[in-house]
């Protein structure tokens, strides 16, 4: 089968809630959260080369392509399984940068999982993971593709299926620097760890997001006007809200009159990435043939 030229799904992510529960000393924050895929994303096409050059074809305008987390996990790949081939890359991109829904280590843990079946690389999904992990602490959990509860910087996963609601995902038209976030002095940083079994979104919360709305008053102003008609929350260390809605209807409705300057989707919540689903079946396609 020609596989190529195919597009590999490359999905976002939200945090239902966030909560840190301390500061390692290399200042990485741990953290507890529940990372949720959805079924909506960017997209990558790959064209495996017989030169070792990574081309990206499709630069994002204000990120270099050496610094592009797509040519850096491509590159990374490469050098750990001593590949001699390259590829060129394009990316359709659908989501908003620095928005918290984790778009460039989503773009990465595509790149991975895509040039591993590509390149015949055979790494095993915790290798890549572990591998990714080095591009930023959000990669894993794109590798694996599960929603999932989160410990550690975001690499301790464990697989905890929802419910497959609708959201609405909305971005104020802001980028927030997570490092940013993560190294302000008045972000909290002693929530009580908890037990995943408790887990509830109304006993839970996102501890980035009250230093981010009183920051940014765009954040703070779109997750009021939210909260009149959904329970709402900020994803990841912001910018973009995320409402919880009862059904694709209200989500459609609720996007139709967003607020002047905001962007918006909405997305299914699913227990599987888009991008595990295209590469399972691959993989069944490739044992039928
Ligand atoms: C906030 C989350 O989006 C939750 O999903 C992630 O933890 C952030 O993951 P990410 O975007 O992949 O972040 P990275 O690229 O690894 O880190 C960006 C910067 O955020 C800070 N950072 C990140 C993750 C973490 N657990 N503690 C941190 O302190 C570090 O200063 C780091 O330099
Ligand atoms: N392929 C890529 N897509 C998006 N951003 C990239 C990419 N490669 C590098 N970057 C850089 O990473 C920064 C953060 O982008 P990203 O979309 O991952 O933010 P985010 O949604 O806040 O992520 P997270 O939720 O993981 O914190 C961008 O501002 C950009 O400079």
């Amino acid at each position: 089968m020609a596989t190529e030229l195919i597009n590999w799904p490359s999905p976002a992510k939200l945090n239902l809630f966030l909560h840190i529960t301390g500061r390692r000393p290399d200042g990485y924050h741990q953290l507890q959260s529940l990372f949720q895929m959805l079924d909506y994303g960017d997209s990558l096409r790959f064209e495996i080369t017989g030169h070792p050059d990574i081309e990206l074809m499709t630069p994002i305008p204000g990120v270099a392509n050496q610094d592009n987390l797509i040519v850096r996990a491509a590159t990374l790949l490469q050098r750990h399984s001593d590949i001699s081939k390259g590829c060129r890359i394009w990316l359709d991109k659908r989501l908003p940068m620095g928005g918290g829904i984790g778009g460039g280590s989503s773009n990465a843990a595509t790149t991975l999982v895509a040039l591993n079946y590509l390149w015949q690389c055979h790494l095993s999904t915790q290798q890549l993971a572990q591998l990714g992990l080095q591009l930023g602490a959000d990669v894993p959990v794109f590798v694996h593709g599960n929603t999932a509860f989160a410990s550690g910087v975001g690499e301790t996963l464990t697989p905890a299926p929802q419910p497959q609601k609708f959201f609405l995902v909305v971005n104020p038209g802001i980028e927030i620097s997570t490092a940013g976030i993560f190294g302000h002095p008045d972000l909290p940083r002693d929530t009580a760890p908890m037990d995943w079994r408790d887990y509830q979104f109304e006993n839970t919360h996102n501890d980035c997001q009250k230093l981010v709305c009183a920051t940014h008053p765009q954040v703070a102003n779109l997750l009021h006007w939210l909260l009149e008609y959904a329970p709402s929350r900020m994803t990841g260390t912001g910018s973009s809200l995320f409402a919880i809605c009862d059904n694709q209807n209200q989500a459609e409705n609720l996007l139709s009159q967003l607020p002047e300057g905001c962007h918006g989707f909405v997305a299914q919540g699913v227990n599987q990435s888009p991008l595990q689903q295209k590469l399972d079946r691959l993989r069944n396609a490739d044992q039928t043939i």
